[in-house]
């Protein structure tokens, strides 16, 4: 999900969750998981944290989501060394960087296997090596069949989305595939601006030299968008 500042992305997110149950216009709405609300990662780890350390934080959340006893001991420690927190499982919040506060947030939302996680720019705080790991959990847990609602300014996080919903002044503007959203979709003008850039956001930086590639008659579609894509266009 994209979309600028003030557009509605956490409102959405907070309903798909069901962390909200009232509608910006009064309606009532059932999130994705029904009664249950959905493990939900933000920005900020202060406000989610309720262990004093990522075991116990962990610890909470599988049994919270009622896993039998016996289950949640080997569960935490699977996700403590998936995440990398293994060497600081026992230290409090205060001794542990505001990223690894976020990691343990991650991985204690991302621990219950629900059927529904949302990621609401969870990784702005976060380091590449960090944020490499919540990519690799979001991908493993796509994978194992939950849904993952990947909330994100940061454009080029898009590329292994199946779906994106672009939001501006509280109005989903596009719903579709990445390629669609950055670039158009079957029949776009190339002179047009994209869904992309009529949401105000910048194309990413890989995105943004194929379409002016593009326009000048160098490419042609289908536009590449990844490094991967890209490599294909330059070994013909
Ligand atoms: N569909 C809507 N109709 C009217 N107001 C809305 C709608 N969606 C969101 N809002 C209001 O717009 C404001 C910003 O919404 P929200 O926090 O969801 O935006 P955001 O895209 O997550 O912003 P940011 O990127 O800054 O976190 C909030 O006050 C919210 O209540």
């Amino acid at each position: 999900m994209a979309g600028v500042n003030g557009s509605g992305k956490t409102t959405l997110a907070r309903l798909l969750a069901g962390l909200t149950i009232e509608g910006v216009n009064g309606e009532r709405c059932r999130g994705f998981a029904g009664d249950m609300p959905s493990p939900y990662v933000m920005q900020q780890p202060e406000a989610q944290l309720f262990g004093e350390t990522p075991r116990e934080e962990i610890h909470f959340a599988l049994e919270w989501l009622g896993l039998p006893a016996d289950a949640i001991l080997p569960n935490t420690e699977r996700i403590l060394e998936e995440t990398g927190l293994l060497a600081f499982a026992d230290y409090t919040w205060d001794r542990l960087s505001g990223g690894q506060r976020q990691l343990a947030a991650v991985a204690a939302a991302a621990a219950g296997e629900a059927p529904l996680i949302v990621f609401d720019e969870a990784t702005s705080m976060l380091d590449d090596r960090s944020s490499h790991i919540v990519h690799q959990l979001a991908r493993s847990l796509h994978g194992q069949g939950t849904a993952v609602v990947w909330v994100t300014q940061r454009l080029h996080e898009l590329e292994p989305s199946s779906r994106v919903a672009a939001l501006s002044g509280g109005v989903i503007r596009y719903d579709g595939t990445v390629r669609g959203f950055l670039h158009g979709d079957t029949g776009h003008d190339v002179h047009e601006p994209s869904p992309c850039e009529r949401c105000g956001l910048r194309l990413p930086y890989l995105a943004s030299l194929g379409a002016q590639l593009h326009r000048q008659g160098v490419i042609e579609p289908p536009i590449p968008l990844s490094a991967g894509e890209w490599r294909e266009v330059l070994d013909k």
